[in-house]
């Protein structure tokens, strides 16, 4: 028998592409997203339909975009639109169903730092900004993020809230009249989390095979609570890895 290997970034990529079902309208954040995003369409999703934030719906491209300008986006699009109509005709009434979003910090309740670590105006790290992701953040029926788990990223608050997740508890979202469900799963290296239905706190619902919960726990900046259904994530196939070794060029 083959065994197949794969490295915890991969896992992590393959786990968030997995959260994307055939079909869906997603609006595809730049980096960790982008690379899970065109795994799924790839794969087990090809009617994945890609929105990037430069106006264009329906992306195929045939390489990973360095960004949202990368001309592969409008070259293989079904049509490219104006940012406003991005924004104020799909995203805003609630026409996409999954914003795909990386951070460099979050919290207990998902709210998400892209700004700055530290003080804003002293700041240790001054990160890339918000970009879109507060709108995509509002807006998406639901949201996904990816990124890689530790202390640093995972803490108890967020130096700086760029993207509201769950705000405060329960009710926050509501209050400030934020329209999508907001982050439902928060893929990384180490596992899989999800908010709680009732406090929407986020519980460890899965972990990565060879991960253990207490080192997920200590990954974490806050006390992780951990779901009594734990699932065991299925590791990647090697069509998987082939598709995501190849759009990384690491093939
Ligand atoms: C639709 C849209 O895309 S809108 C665009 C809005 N912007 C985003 O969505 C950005 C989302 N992505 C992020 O925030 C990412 O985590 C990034 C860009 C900050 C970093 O991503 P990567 O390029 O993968 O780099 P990496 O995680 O290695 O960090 C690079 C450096 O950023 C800094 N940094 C990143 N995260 C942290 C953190 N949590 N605490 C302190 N410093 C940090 C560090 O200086 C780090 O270098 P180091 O690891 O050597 O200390
Ligand atoms: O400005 C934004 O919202 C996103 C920028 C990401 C990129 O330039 O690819």
């Amino acid at each position: 028998m083959t065994t197949v290997t794969w490295t915890a970034d991969e896992i992590m990529t393959v786990t968030a592409a997995r959260s994307l079902r055939d079909r869906m309208a997603c609006f595809v954040g730049i980096g960790l997203p982008s690379t899970a995003a065109n795994v799924a369409r790839r794969t087990h999703a090809p009617g994945l339909w890609m929105i990037y934030e430069s106006g264009t719906l329906g992306a195929v491209p045939d390489h990973l975009p360095l960004s949202i300008g990368d001309g592969i986006l409008a070259e293989t699009a079904d049509t490219v639109v104006s940012v406003p109509e991005v924004f104020n005709y799909w995203l805003q009434p609630g026409r996409i169903d999954v914003g795909f979003l990386g951070a460099a910090q979050i919290d207990r309740y998902a709210n998400i730092n892209t700004t700055v670590i530290g003080d804003y105006d002293a700041p240790k790290v001054r990160l890339p900004g918000a970009g879109g992701a507060p709108e995509i953040a509002a807006s998406c029926r639901e949201v996904v993020v990816i990124m890689r788990q530790s202390t640093r990223a995972f803490v108890d608050r967020v130096d700086f809230v760029t993207s509201v997740g769950h705000g405060a508890g329960p009710g926050d979202r509501e209050r400030l009249g934020l329209t999508g469900a907001g982050p439902m799963r928060v893929i990384t290296d180490l596992g899989v989390m999800e908010p709680h239905p009732e406090t929407r706190e986020l519980v460890l619902t899965g972990v990565h095979p060879g991960v253990d919960v207490a080192a997920v726990r200590a990954a974490t900046g806050w006390d992780l609570a951990v779901s009594e259904d734990l699932a065991l994530t299925p590791e990647p196939t090697t069509e998987e890895l082939a598709v995501l070794r190849e759009l990384t060029g690491s093939a």
